[in-house]
């Protein structure tokens, strides 16, 4: 059971509309979104609420959930520090039809997207994003602000570390260790750790090294 009914929005773009749609599956009731600019397209009709960073933000989020919906991982995570230093309730969305082992472990802020699997034991830091159809196996870590693409597979006991982009399709080996800030290209296999950051593609993946 959620502690409030009512929930506002960092952000208001693609990622933004799919986390509004997983919120709307949770019974939640939203109220706004707060973004630079106003979103003039407006699929879903929400109140355009300002920046979260003026001094009415905490006044105008109170008695509700606010949640960072922004798909590059270091603007969500400074989003979520602002809620932190604000003191601002946060929630973990989950969309009703993902799996969730009743013994994995999930950070604030994080969205879990339609039909993902999250098996026993993992845990998921704060304001990630563990996108459609996506599987996290046995005892997995995810540190904070990671994103895990549509359909990317960690098999068991994968560690990936903050601020990492694991691609669409991407498939992690059992066991392997991948470092922060690692860009994981979509559909790349990987079958050795990865231990400092940059972008790795292809099967069996190699670092990708500009020219
Ligand atoms: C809901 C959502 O939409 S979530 C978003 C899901 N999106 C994704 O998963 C996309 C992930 N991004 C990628 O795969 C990108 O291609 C990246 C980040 C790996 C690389 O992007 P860039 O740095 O712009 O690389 P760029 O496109 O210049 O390609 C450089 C080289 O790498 C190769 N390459 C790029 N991506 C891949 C890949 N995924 N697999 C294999 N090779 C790749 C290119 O063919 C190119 O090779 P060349 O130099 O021999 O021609």
């Amino acid at each position: 059971m959620s502690k409030h009914k009512n929930i506002f929005f960092l952000g208001y773009s693609g990622h933004a509309y799919v986390a509004i749609e997983v919120a709307r599956a949770n019974e939640l009731n939203v109220l706004g979104y707060f973004d630079k600019l106003k979103n003039i397209q407006n699929p879903f009709n929400l109140l355009y609420c300002g920046i979260e960073n003026d001094t009415e933000f905490k006044k105008k989020v109170k008695n509700a959930y606010v949640f960072p919906a922004i798909g590059a991982n270091n603007i969500r995570e400074k989003l979520h520090r602002l809620l932190i230093e604000n003191n601002i309730e946060q929630i973990v969305l989950i969309d009703p039809s993902a799996h969730i082992s009743n013994s994995a472990v999930i950070g604030e802020s994080t969205l879990v997207n339609p039909n993902v699997s999250i098996n026993s034991l993992a845990t998921i830091g704060n304001g990630c994003i563990i996108n459609t159809g996506s599987i996290v196996e046995h005892e997995c870590l995810i540190d904070d602000y990671t994103h895990i693409a549509p359909g990317a597979v960690l098999a068991g006991n994968v560690k990936i570390g903050k601020n990492c982009f694991i691609g669409a399709n991407a498939v992690i080996k059992q066991g392997i260790i991948i470092a922060d800030n690692v860009t994981v290209g979509a559909g790349s296999v990987i079958l050795n750790n990865i231990t400092e950051k940059g972008i790795w593609v292809g099967n069996p993946a190699k670092q990708l090294l500009k020219k």
